[in-house]
């Protein structure tokens, strides 16, 4: 038996200011270092002992992470970022308000961009690919992403990095973002296409999945 922490990270900039920013590399807010605080505060009350901690290449996570790590005195163990637990990217859109955009197309649009599965955003005309994931391989950047995009790029990341160490009992803490979370949740509770629109993932609000050693869920809350 094992268990997995998934954590969205805390406040951005961009969150604050109801951007639209998927792959864009915003900072913390104050109030984010403090969700992220209070989050690793939640998470070290549980004394799990963590194998390891899957994490994106983004700011917003990487230091949510790292002050989490700090609160768990668990900083030495390894971090792994990976480009597939990036936001969704939300092409052309990244950057724009969410409300002057809904002013523009209308809320019902907005609102399929933002909670379909398979709706695809407006995509970027070329994307230049940022040196961060050159190691990856080239033109890992997308133009834009539905969920479901996102959602078939993290499933490897979850098949061949968190799932066999879940198996091998080790304790593992997953620290991305709404939209991939959103998609890793799916996966793990099973939720159908047309009812994914109705989950939502609060920053800095830790969710703990307890597996047996077959990996199914033997139960999950919200610390
Ligand atoms: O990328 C974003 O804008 C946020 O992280 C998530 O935004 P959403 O709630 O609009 O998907």
């Amino acid at each position: 038996m094992a268990t997995l922490v998934v954590l969205r990270h805390g406040e951005s900039t961009a969150n604050r200011d109801n951007i639209f920013t998927g792959w864009n590399d915003v900072p913390l807010t104050a109030k984010g270092r403090q969700q992220a605080a209070k989050a690793g505060q939640l998470v070290a009350e549980t004394h799990l002992q963590f194998g390891r901690l899957h994490t994106s290449m983004l700011q917003r996570a990487i230091v949510t992470s790292n002050i989490v790590l700090e609160r768990l005195d668990q900083l030495f163990i390894p971090v792994e970022k990976s480009w597939r637990l990036n936001e969704r990217h939300y092409g052309a859109l990244r950057g724009q308000n969410k409300d002057a955009v809904k002013a523009a197309v209308g809320e019902r649009q907005v609102k399929i961009w933002r909670r379909s599965f398979e709706t695809v955003p407006p995509l970027l005309d070329h994307v230049t690919q940022d040196r961060r994931y050159d190691k990856f391989g080239p033109h890992i950047e997308p133009r834009g992403e539905s969920l479901e995009m996102a959602y078939h790029r993290l499933m490897p990341y979850w098949t061949d990095e968190i799932a066999p160490r879940l198996l091998d009992g080790q304790n593992q803490l997953v620290v991305a973002h709404g939209s991939t979370l959103r998609a890793l949740i799916k996966y793990l509770d099973d939720v159908p296409d047309e009812q994914i629109s109705q989950v939502e993932v609060a920053n800095g609000e830790p969710i703990r999945y307890d597996f047996d050693d077959r990996l199914r869920i033997q139960n999950k809350i919200v610390l």
